[in-house]
């Protein structure tokens, strides 16, 4: 799915406020509100300034006869409109920091749980790349546009008309050449708003691609080192880094016409109203001011004003821009109607153990019934019409040939698959955030191991993943790491040896605290006194969850209290002599 927004033959040209943008402010509104209040009366600041500063001036003129008091109290009033303005900046920071703030954390909400989908991650035709850009770039890209833009915007079409309508009670001629100058500057950009548009969206999409090869070059360097495959990667990338460039001079050409057009409407603008106003000051309009020197520099400092807005909007077009390019990246993700996340297949609400009010005081079990499932409509069944139960008080071991279904059961009990049937935990439907997993590629972040550990149980303190660790057969370790907690682990765990990542993988899971855990083979890297600890390990923490762990050797088997073993779509159950229902 790629949204075609900005796209000249989908979208009408981008107008002043783009409505879509401005729905990710929904909810923030006051905020917005105030922001934009503030920008106003800080450009509002200056008309005051414009008053006192007429009046200084006129004050200076022989035939005006003011005190040297008046003159610097006029002075005085111009610099506390400074001062003013200087405060009204610092709110202006203020509030503009506090809605970028919420509206970063909501969006990248909102696109992390609408890419964290188990038929998005299974989406072959969706680059990580791309889905890191759209987390991070894009929503980077959102926030000038909300924060700084919209208010320059907004401020533009408040002020613009009002500060007009001023002018044309002092000069009615002044006020039409100040309108004409206005639309000339504020719309002749918006002429090639499409063709902008257009290359905006080419920009993004170059970087896009180059941001997707990259990370899948990083991700693949080993692959590729051994396909003898760089050289031919490293063009690659280069081709997409021309291309991004090509991409940005084009946008960066219309957007400087784009501001010498603007920058034309104004300076023509300023010279009428400094040509008119002399013309005034002869007396040419009946109209006019009459020579009255304050109305008549009030009038032409006022002149100038009426362009401020159009200025500060000028220097936030390339927020702007970015904005609406950013937009495009941002609805592939969640929609253009910002619905997609909240399908039938949203994440299920996480309800680990501890939250639900304790352990259950009489075990747990989970319950298959006529579980079918297959990857495609014309491919063999995995899994048919399985019906089974597994429950805590012992190890299961998930057995069965290669291919026999076991990872795939793994994935129906995450809730990644879409299976026909029921998968209850104690006569309820199982949720993802009912099961921690080990698997035989456990992802470590890199950052320390407390950050690892605590990532998936925040409040835990040292003492509790001490001991974890230690359960884990990780206390040795642990002792002799002098850092101890705060030790670093690199990308993927790669700093850590196999066996040491496979025991920190395994305590993490025991530190999520959820009724099931699922392991694949957790003690493969192991030696054989290790593995045999991290299974007694196993056992205690069977009293109270559900424990199934893939096993393929027969030492990994033995160790186990109960054997499923899946064959042929079914799960068939056999106890063991060390198995509690076998006694
Ligand atoms: N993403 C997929 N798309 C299509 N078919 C798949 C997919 N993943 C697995 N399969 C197929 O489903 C069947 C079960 O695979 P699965 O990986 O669950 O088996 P397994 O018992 O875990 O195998 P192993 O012990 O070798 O890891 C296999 O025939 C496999 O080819």
């Amino acid at each position: 799915m790629r949204s075609d927004f900005g796209r000249p033959d989908q979208k009408e040209t981008p107008m002043l406020v783009d409505k879509r943008l401005m729905s990710l402010t929904h909810g923030h509104r006051r905020t917005l509100n105030a922001l934009t209040l503030v920008v106003c009366l800080g450009t509002a600041s200056y008309w005051v300034q414009a008053w006192f500063l007429a009046n200084a001036l006129a004050g200076l003129l022989p035939s005006q006869n003011h005190s040297a008091a008046q003159v610097a109290g006029s002075l005085l009033a111009v610099l506390s409109c400074g001062l003013v303005r200087a405060a009204l900046q610092q709110v202006q920071v203020r509030l503009a920091s506090a809605l970028g703030t919420a509206v970063r954390l909501e969006l990248r909400a909102t696109l992390a749980d609408a890419l964290l989908r188990p038929e998005r991650l299974r989406d072959s035709s969706e680059r990580s790349g791309a889905r890191r850009l759209a987390l991070s770039e894009s929503v980077d890209g959102v926030e000038p546009y909300l924060t700084a833009y919209i208010p320059h915007a907004l401020q533009l079409q408040l002020l613009c008309p009002i500060l007009l309508a001023g002018v044309a009670v002092l000069n009615p001629v002044l006020a039409a050449a100040l309108l004409a100058a206005v639309v000339v500057a504020v719309g002749a950009p918006r002429l090639w708003g499409r063709l902008l548009a257009r290359r905006s969206a080419t920009h993004w999409d170059s970087y896009e691609a180059l941001s997707a090869d990259f990370l899948e070059a990083l991700q693949g360097m080993r692959t590729l080192k051994i396909l003898d495959a760089v050289p031919r990667f490293r063009t690659r990338l280069n081709d997409r880094s021309e291309a991004l460039h090509r991409a940005t001079v084009a946008t960066m050409r219309v957007s400087l016409a784009d501001t010498a057009l603007a920058d034309l409407g104004i300076q023509a603008g300023l010279l009428a109203a400094a040509a008119l106003t002399a013309l005034d000051v002869l007396g040419a309009f009946p109209a006019g001011l009459g020579g009255e020197p304050a109305l008549t520099f009030f009038a032409l400092i006022l002149a100038s004003e009426v362009f401020r807005p159009i200025r500060d909007l000028a220097r936030q077009w390339h927020a702007g821009y970015l904005g609406i390019s950013a937009l495009g990246s941002i609805e592939a993700v969640i929609g253009s109607d910002g619905k997609e996340h909240s399908g039938p297949l949203a994440r299920p609400e996480v309800r680990p153990a501890h939250a639900a009010g304790g352990r259950e005081p009489h075990g747990h079990i989970v319950e298959l019934e006529n579980v079918s499932f297959r990857y495609e409509p014309d491919s063999p069944w995995v899994l048919l019409d399985t019906t089974a139960s597994i429950r805590s008080g012992g190890i299961s071991a998930l057995a069965g040939p290669s291919g026999a279904g076991k990872s795939t059961l793994f994935d129906i009990l995450l809730g990644f698959l879409p299976f026909t049937g029921q998968c209850l935990l104690d006569g309820r439907p199982l949720q993802t955030g009912d099961v921690s997993v080990v698997s035989q590629h456990s992802y470590l972040f890199p950052g320390t191991i407390r950050a690892n550990l605590q990532a998936v149980q925040p409040e835990a303190d040292d003492g509790w993943m001490r001991s974890v660790l230690d359960r884990a057969g990780l206390g040795a370790e642990l002792a002799a790491w002098p850092r101890g907690l705060d030790t670093v682990i690199s990308e993927a765990g790669h700093s850590l040896s196999g066996g040491q990542l496979q025991r920190l993988s395994v305590a993490r899971a025991i530190l999520a605290d959820r009724p099931v855990l699922l392991l694949d083979e957790p003690t493969s890297a192991l030696n054989s006194e290790l593995a045999a600890e991290l299974m007694n390990t196993l056992r205690a923490e069977a009293r109270h969850r559900i424990v199934v762990m893939i096993a393929h050797r027969t030492d990994a088997l033995e160790a186990a209290d109960r054997v499923l073993h899946l064959r042929d779509g079914a799960l068939h159950e056999t106890f063991l002599s060390t198995c509690p229902e076998a006694s």
